[in-house]
C-alpha cells in the first residue's frame, strides 16, 4: 500500500475508533455520563479515562496520517523513525485497560456488564489496529523510477547498479527471513534437534514444579508448623532428572550447531566461487574473507551458545505462565502487564543494536582488509616507506570500530537499566496486590509464595540474566547472518548453464562486433565494435598501446565478463552455450601476472585438472615452457614448495611454471597475455619456439609489448583505443606504415610504446 493510502486509512480508522468508543462509553445514548464522570471520577468505576485515551490515539494517528498524506515522499520515513516510540505509547493504552479490568473486577456489576466488556474488547482491538496502521504508514512509497536506462545493459551492469542501491552484494533480507533460513539450514538435523527439544521439555517440566511444591512446604512449616508436606517430595519430578536431561540436551544442540556451522561455511564459499568476476572487482577480498572467517564464527558461536538457552527459557516461560494462571489469574494479569512494555523496549533496542552490529562488522572487515593488503604487499609498503601511513589508516578504522563498540556498550547499558527497572516495578506491584488478595481471602499464602517464586523465575528467564543477554546476542547474530545470506543467496549475474561439450573442437575464435565496458565503470568504453578471427593452426598476435583493450579481449574469451553488444564465438557458437568446465579446459590462459598457489610445483602445474596427469606429461609441459631445467636444479625438484602466491620463485620462473600449467592441459585455444615478459632473451626464444611448434593442434594468441616476439606470427591484429585498426602479417603491416610500423620503429629506438609516445611519433 502506498504511504498516502495508508495515511487516509489511518484517519478513517481513527474516526471510527473514537465513534465506537464514545457509543460504548455512554452506553448508547447516556450523554450525561461525561458530566457525571467529570464531577465524580472514580478510577475503579468510571471509564472516562479509556475514552480520553482513545481521543489521544485519535490525535496521534490523525497527526501521523496527515503527515504521510501531505508529504508522501518523506512522511513514511520520518514516521518510521518514531514508530518504535509511538508503538510504546499506544501499547500503554491496553495495559491501562488491563489495570482497569483488575480494579473493576471487585465490583459486583463486573461479570454482567456487557458495555464494559465491549469497551475493553474494543480498546484491545483498536490498539491492535493502530499498530497495524502505524506499520502500513511507515511503508516507503513504491519507487516510480522505471529502470529504463538499465534495460539496455548487460546482466552484470544491471546487477552492479542494484548492488549500489542495495549494498555491495545486491540482496537485502529481513530478520524474519534470516531466522527462517537458519531453520531451513537446520532441516537436515531435524531428528537431532527434536531429540534435544524433548530433553529440554523434560528438564523444564522437572524444574517448573519445584516452586509450586516449595510454596506448599513453606506454608506448612511457617503457618501450620508441620512438615508432613515433605512426604510428597518423592512423587514430584526431581531436580536430578533435570540435570541428567540437561547434559543430553546440551550435547545434541552442540552437535547440531557444529553441523550448521560447517554447512554455512561450505555454502558461503560455494556461492563466492560461483560469482562473476565483476563481483570481485566491486567487493574487497578482505570483506569476503571476513564473512568466511570471523562472521561465520560469530554466527555459529552465538547460535550454539544461545539458541539452547533461549529455547530453554522460552519453554520455561510458557510453563511458568500456565502455572501462574492456575495459581491466580489476577496476579498473572499484573505480571503480564509489563510484557508489552518489555517487548517494545526490546524491539527499539534490537533495531538499534542490529544496525550497530552491522556497522561494527563493516568496520572490522575494512580494518582487516587494510591489514591484509599491507601484509600481502609488504615489499611495496617497505619500498615506499609507507609503514606509518598504513598504520595510520588501520588505526583510523580501529578507532571507528571502537567508537561503534562504545555506542553498543551504551545501548546495552540502557537496555539493562530499563529492563531492571521494569522488573523491580513489577515485583513491587505483585507483592502489594498479592498481599491485598491474601488479606481479602482471595488467595492462599502458599499460592502467593509459589507465585512470587514463579515470578522471580520468570524474571530470570526474561531479563538480562537469561533471555535479555541471549536476545542481544541473537540479534547480533541475525545482523551478521544477514550479511552472510546476502552472499549465499546472491545469484551470479553471468549464467553458467551452458551445456555444449563437443568431443572435437577446432578452436576458431571469432569476435563479432564486440562492444564492451567493465561493469564497475560502465561509462568508460573499452572495446568498440571489434571484429577479428583467431584461426586454428595459426599464431595470432594482438598488439597495441598500453590500455588499448588487449587484455580485455582475453577476458572476454575466458568469459570473465560478457560483451555489452556483439558476440564472442568459439567454432561459430556463442561462448555462453558451452559448459563452463569444458570451456576452461579447452581455452587456457597465461596472464600478465600469473598467480601460483602455496603448493608444490607439480601441484601448481596440474592445478584444477580433474584427471591426474602422468608425471611424463607434466615434465613434457615443463620442458616446453623451459621450466624443467630450473625445477630439476632445485633440491626437491617438482615437489618444491612455491610459497604464498609463488613468492619463493622469481618472476620468470613463475611465468614458466604458469606456461607449463597451461600446456599440460593440451588446450585447443592458448591465450598468452604478456606471458613471457619477465623472461631473459634466451628463455623467451626457447618458449616462443615451443609455442610455435604446438600451433598445429592449437589456436595461439600472443599479446606482447616486445614486438620482436610477434614478428613470426601468422597474423598480427593491431588494436588502438578499443578498435581494431590494422590486421596482417608483419611484412604487410610494415609495408603499410601505419600504427604497427610506428610502434616497431619506436621500439627499435629503444623507447616504450605508450599511447602518448605513439601520438608523438605519428605527428612526426
Ligand atoms: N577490471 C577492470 N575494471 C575497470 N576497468 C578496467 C579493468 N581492467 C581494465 N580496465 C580498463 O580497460 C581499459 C583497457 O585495459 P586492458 O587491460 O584491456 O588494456 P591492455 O591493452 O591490455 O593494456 P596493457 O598493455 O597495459 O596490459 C583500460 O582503460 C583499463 O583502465
Amino acid at each position: 500500500m502506498r504511504g498516502w493510502q495508508a495515511g487516509v486509512c489511518s484517519l478513517l480508522g481513527a474516526a471510527l475508533d473514537v465513534s465506537v468508543t464514545t457509543v460504548l462509553y455512554i452506553h448508547g445514548t447516556e450523554y450525561q455520563r461525561f458530566s457525571a464522570d467529570l464531577r465524580r471520577f472514580s478510577v475503579s468505576r468510571s471509564f472516562l479515562d479509556l475514552w480520553a485515551a482513545c481521543v489521544l490515539r485519535l490525535c496521534l494517528l490523525s497527526g501521523a496520517g496527515l503527515g504521510v498524506c501531505l508529504n508522501p515522499a518523506q512522511g513514511p520515513g520520518r514516521l518510521g523513525r518514531w514508530a518504535g516510540w509511538l508503538r510504546l505509547l499506544f501499547g500503554l493504552v491496553p495495559l491501562y485497560a488491563t489495570v482497569k479490568l483488575l480494579l473493576y473486577s471487585d465490583s459486583s456489576a463486573f461479570p454482567h456488564d456487557p458495555w464494559f466488556w465491549s469497551l475493553l474488547a474494543w480498546t484491545y482491538l483498536s490498539s491492535l489496529a493502530t499498530f497495524v496502521a502505524l506499520k502500513l504508514s511507515c511503508v516507503k512509497p513504491a519507487s516510480a523510477v522505471v529502470r529504463s536506462e538499465s534495460s539496455g545493459r548487460s546482466d552484470e551492469e544491471r546487477s552492479l547498479l542494484d548492488s549500489e542501491e542495495q549494498g555491495n552484494t545486491g540482496i537485502k533480507v529481513s530478520a524474519v527471513y534470516v531466522v527462517w533460513r537458519v531453520l531451513a539450514f537446520c532441516k537436515q538435523d531435524a531428528c537431532l534437534l527434536a531429540a534435544a527439544f524433548v530433553f529440554l521439555l523434560i528438564g523444564v517440566l522437572c524444574e517448573i514444579f519445584i516452586p509450586f511444591f516449595l510454596g506448599r512446604v513453606l506454608e506448612a512449616i511457617v503457618a501450620q508448623k508441620t512438615n508432613h508436606v515433605l512426604s510428597l517430595s518423592p512423587r514430584l519430578p526431581s531436580p536430578g532428572s533435570s540435570g541428567l536431561t540437561g547434559g543430553f540436551r546440551e550435547g545434541a544442540f552442540n552437535v547440531a550447531f557444529a553441523r550448521l556451522n560447517v554447512r554455512i561455511r561450505r555454502l558461503l564459499l560455494t556461492s563466492l566461487l560461483q560469482q562473476e568476476i565483476a563481483f570481485f572487482d566491486c567487493n574487497h577480498t578482505g570483506d569476503m574473507t571476513s564473512r568466511l572467517t570471523s562472521d561465520t564464527t560469530v554466527v555459529s558461536d552465538v547460535i550454539s551458545q544461545n539458541a539452547n538457552i533461549f529455547l530453554r527459557s522460552l519453554v520455561k516461560t510458557l510453563g511458568i505462565c500456565a502455572l501462574m494462571i492456575t495459581l491466580s489469574w489476577k496476579l498473572t494479569v499484573v505480571t503480564v502487564i509489563g510484557f508489552p512494555v518489555i517487548i517494545q523496549v526490546s524491539d527499539i533496542y534490537s533495531q538499534h543494536y542490529k544496525a550497530l552490529a552491522k556497522e561494527v562488522q563493516d568496520a572490522l572487515a575494512k580494518a582487516n582488509h587494510i591489514a591484509e593488503e599491507a601484509i600481502s604487499c609488504i615489499k611495496t609498503v617497505r619500498s615506499f616507506a609507507a609503514e606509518g601511513a598504513e598504520e595510520r589508516v588501520y588505526n583510523e578504522q580501529l578507532s571507528r570500530m571502537y567508537a561503534l563498540n562504545k555506542r553498543e556498550a551504551l545501548a546495552s547499558a540502557y537496555f539493562t537499566w530499563a529492563t531492571k527497572f521494569l522488573q523491580l516495578a513489577l515485583q513491587c506491584s505483585i507483592i502489594y496486590y498479592g498481599g491485598f488478595l491474601v488479606l481479602s481471602n482471595s488467595l492462599t499464602s502458599a499460592s502467593l509464595i509459589s507465585f512470587i517464586i514463579y515470578e522471580l523465575a520468570l524474571g530470570d528467564c526474561l531479563q538480562v540474566s537469561a533471555m535479555g543477554m541471549v536476545f542481544t546476542s541473537l540479534v547480533q547474530a541475525v545482523g551478521v547472518m544477514e550479511k552472510i545470506l546476502e552472499i549465499i543467496d546472491r545469484k551470479s549475474a553471468m549464467s553458467r548453464d551452458g551445456t555444449l561439450a563437443p568431443e572435437t573442437l577446432k578452436g576458431e575464435v571469432t569476435f563479432r562486433n564486440v562492444t564492451f565496458s567493465y561493469p564497475s565503470r560502465p561509462e568508460v568504453p573499452v572495446l568498440n565494435d571489434v571484429c577479428f578471427t583467431l584461426s586454428p593452426g595459426e599464431v595470432t598476435a594482438l598488439v597495441g598501446p598500453s590500455g588499448s583493450g588487449k587484455s580485455s579481449c582475453v577476458h572476454l574469451m575466458e568469459r570473465f565478463y560478457s560483451p555489452h553488444a556483439g558476440e564472442v564465438l568459439l567454432d561459430g557458437l556463442p561462448l555462453p552455450q558451452y559448459q563452463s568446465q569444458y570451456l576452461h579446459s579447452q581455452v587456457a590462459l597465461v596472464g600478465q601476472e600469473p598467480v601460483l598457489f602455496a603448493r608444490s610445483i607439480e601441484e601448481n602445474i596440474t592445478y584444477g585438472m580433474e584427471q591426474a596427469s602422468s608425471a611424463d606429461s607434466v615434465t613434457e609441459a615443463a620442458r616446453k615452457a623451459n621450466a624443467h631445467d630450473f625445477i630439476m636444479e632445485m633440491k626437491d625438484g617438482y615437489s618444491t614448495e612455491t610459497g604464498e602466491k609463488g613468492a619463493q620463485l622469481s618472476g620468470g620462473q613463475k611465468q614458466r611454471v604458469a606456461i607449463a600449467r597451461a600446456l599440460v592441459r593440451s588446450p585447443r585455444v592458448l591465450l598468452l597475455d604478456e606471458a613471457t615478459s619477465a623472461l631473459d632473451a634466451e628463455s623467451d626464444h626457447k618458449v616462443q619456439e615451443a609455442l610455435y611448434s604446438i600451433k598445429e593442434n592449437c589456436t595461439v594468441l600472443i599479446i606482447a609489448h616486445r614486438l620482436s616476439t610477434v614478428e613470426k606470427a601468422d597474423k598480427i591484429i593491431v588494436i588502438d583505443k578499443g578498435s581494431v585498426v590494422e590486421q596482417g602479417s608483419h611484412k604487410e603491416l610494415m609495408r603499410k606504415g601505419g600504427l604497427y610500423f610506428t610502434l616497431v620503429q619506436w621500439q627499435t629506438l629503444g623507447l616504450e610504446n605508450s599511447p602518448e609516445d605513439k601520438l608523438v611519433v605519428m605527428n612526426h
